[in-house]
Order: structure tokens, then sequence, then C-alpha cells
């Protein structure tokens, strides 16, 4: 027997970062967007929590204890007080690895979901939930799905309206960034600035009201003059290349553009499918990205898509 679930990377239309908190993560007004773009994890009965991988980066996915697909499988069986679980869970990677859309996040959801499947616990959703804010900040997003609001270090949501479908194209870099170093950078930079660093100098972001009705309305040029990520500067610094790829989306007719989450992928909200086409062969064509997606969203989150 097995079970497939369907999951989706993630995009941050707004990442507003508040300031260094004492535990190391920082408070967010996180506005997540899922995109059709999206990972399928199997599992199947095994001896075990065994793992593989297929897709262009599986070379890159570490397939030990620590891939959160396999640390999810395992902390689901313990809340269950399973001793001994076994599954074997294959991971189809789309989602591009370290690239800020949540790609290991959204295999560890996908992995609770299945699991539950598979092994017939009927876990409740807030249980899911918890066990996902225990593995990762972005983690609960992935479950729901749609687009959301994040607050605290991200896993406190509250689902968003949202008027439409809106129309993606998705830069992938050559390489990865570390989360933890592009939250540092974000740190350095404001302490540099003279502005602070700590949550006692920084201001807890909120949404931005105008960014919030651009969603509920299904207005993609107000959507694309509000898109705004407080890690982006620090993304930038850290890979100053990435500012050739923003100018050659938006050269290209894209409405908006800005560093996923913690990057290095890029994101640019086009018109509509003709133009996301467009704009995703013209980064292509422009040798500032290793590949290039047009995708749509908001979808859901995890779902089981086939059972075998
Ligand atoms: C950048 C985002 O992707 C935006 O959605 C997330 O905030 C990151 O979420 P994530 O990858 O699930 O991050 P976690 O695995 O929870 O944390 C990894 C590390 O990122 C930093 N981190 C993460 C979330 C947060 N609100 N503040 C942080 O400072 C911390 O250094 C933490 O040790
Ligand atoms: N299932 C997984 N898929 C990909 N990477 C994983 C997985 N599990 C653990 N990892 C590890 O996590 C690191 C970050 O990968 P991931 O693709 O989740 O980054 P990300 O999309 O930038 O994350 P986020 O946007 O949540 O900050 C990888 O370099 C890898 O070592």
């Amino acid at each position: 027997m097995s079970v497939t679930v369907r999951v989706p990377a993630k995009v941050n239309v707004q990442l507003g970062v508040g300031g260094l908190r004492a535990d190391g993560f920082h408070d967010l007004a996180n506005v997540f967007f899922a995109v059709a773009l999206g990972d399928e994890v199997t599992a199947t009965a095994g001896t075990g929590v065994t793992l593989s991988c297929s897709g262009p980066d599986a070379a890159v996915v570490p397939l030990d204890d620590s891939n959160l697909a396999a640390r999810a499988a395992r902390l689901l069986a313990a809340h269950h007080g399973i001793a001994d679980p076994g599954v074997h869970l294959h991971i189809a990677k789309a989602i591009p690895v370290a690239g800020g859309m949540a790609g290991g996040s959204a295999d560890g959801a996908a992995a609770l979901v299945a699991c539950d499947a598979l092994w017939g616990l009927g876990t409740p959703l807030d249980t899911l939930l918890e066990l996902a804010a225990e593995l990762g900040s972005d983690v609960p997003f992935a479950l729901v799905g749609g687009v959301a609001l994040g607050r605290g270090r991200g896993e406190i949501l509250e689902a968003l309206p949202v008027g439409g479908t809106f129309h993606w194209v998705f830069a992938v870099a050559d390489g990865g960034l570390s989360t933890p170093a592009v939250f540092r950078e974000c740190d350095r930079l404001r302490d540099e600035a003279g502005t602070g660093f700590g949550d006692t100098d920084v201001a807890t972001p909120d949404a931005d009201p105008a960014l919030l009705a651009a969603l509920a309305d299904g207005d993609v040029v107000a959507l694309a003059g509000a898109l705004a990520n407080d890690l982006q500067p620090a993304a930038l610094s850290l890979r100053p290349a990435l500012a050739d790829t923003l100018r050659a989306g938006t050269e290209a007719g894209a409405l908006g553009a800005l560093v996923s989450g913690s990057g290095p992928t890029c994101a640019f909200l086009a018109k509509d499918a003709d133009a996301a086409a467009a704009v995703a062969a013209a980064l292509r064509a422009s040798g500032t990205c290793r590949a290039a997606h047009a995708t749509y969203g908001p979808v859901p989150g995890a779902a089981v898509s086939a059972r075998g």
C-alpha cells in the first residue's frame, strides 16, 4: 500500500522581519502564498524510516535522518507512541533546494500527511500543525496552503482571503543560500546602519493593509506594487548577482519582482499566464539564472493525491 501527497512551494509576498529575539528567532509579519510548483512525497510500508529522491536537484538532498521528511515521520510516530515506525518515503523534488521556497518544509508537511494516512492514525489538523511547528517555522503553512499571515516566527497562521489567481515566474539560482546566514546578514546590515537589530530596537512588523486589500481584490497591479521582503537586502548583500536577475525579469515585463524568502530564488509577478511564459523565456535567455518556471497560485496545502 502507498499514499502520495502533493505539497506546494511558497513565496512570501510580504516578509516583515522584527528584531532578533533571545531564542535566536525573529518575529515576522509573513504573508505566505502557496504556488502550484510543488513536490510529491510517496509513503510506502517499509522497515525503519528510509528515503529516496528524484528530480534535477536530487543529488543535493540529504537522505539521512536530517531530511525534514524523515524527521516528520519519526516525530509523528513518537507522538503516537509508535516505537519502531516503518515507512519508505520517496520525494519527487521540483522545488529548488535551499532556494527560499520552503522545499524541505514542504516535504516535512507532506510526510506528516502521508504517514498519517499510511498508518491510519487520523491525527487532528491542530495536532499536525503543532508537530509541524516543531519541525520548522515554514512547515505549518505547507499544511494549510492558500495565502496566510504568519506571526510569531511564522508558525501562528491566519488564513487570508484572495480574490483570484495570480501568475508567477521563479528564477532558480545556481547554489542555495542558508536561511540562518541570511537572517544573520539582515541583523548585521541593521547594526551597521546604526538602527539596532535586537527586538527592543526594531518595531514588531505588521501586515501591510494595501497588500492585504490587493490580495482580497485579486488586483495584480496593486499586489505587484506592495511586494516587500525585509530579507532582500541581506540576500543581495550575500549574492549581489541577484540584482541582475531581478532587473532581467522586470525588463521582460514582470509587474513586480522580489527575492523569495531568504533567497536566492527570485519571484516575478506577471499580468497573466501568457505574460508569465514570456518573462520565463526572457529570464532563461538572459543567462542570469539556472532555470525559470512559470506557475500560478494560490493552491491548497499538502493533500493526498493518489493511493496505491
Ligand atoms: C525565511 C522564511 O522562509 C520565510 O518564510 C522562514 O522565516 C524560514 O523558515 P524555516 O526555514 O522553516 O526556518 P527554521 O528551520 O524554523 O529556522 C532556521 C533558522 O532561521 C532563522 N529564523 C527562522 C525563522 C524566524 N522567524 N526567525 C529566524 O531567525 C533562525 O536562525 C533559525 O535557527
Ligand atoms: N526534504 C528536503 N529537501 C531539501 N532540503 C532538505 C530536505 N530536508 C532537509 N534539507 C536540508 O535543508 C536545507 C535547506 O533546504 P530547503 O530547500 O528547505 O531551503 P529553503 O527552501 O531555502 O528553506 P526556507 O525557504 O524554508 O528557509 C538543504 O540545504 C538541506 O540540507
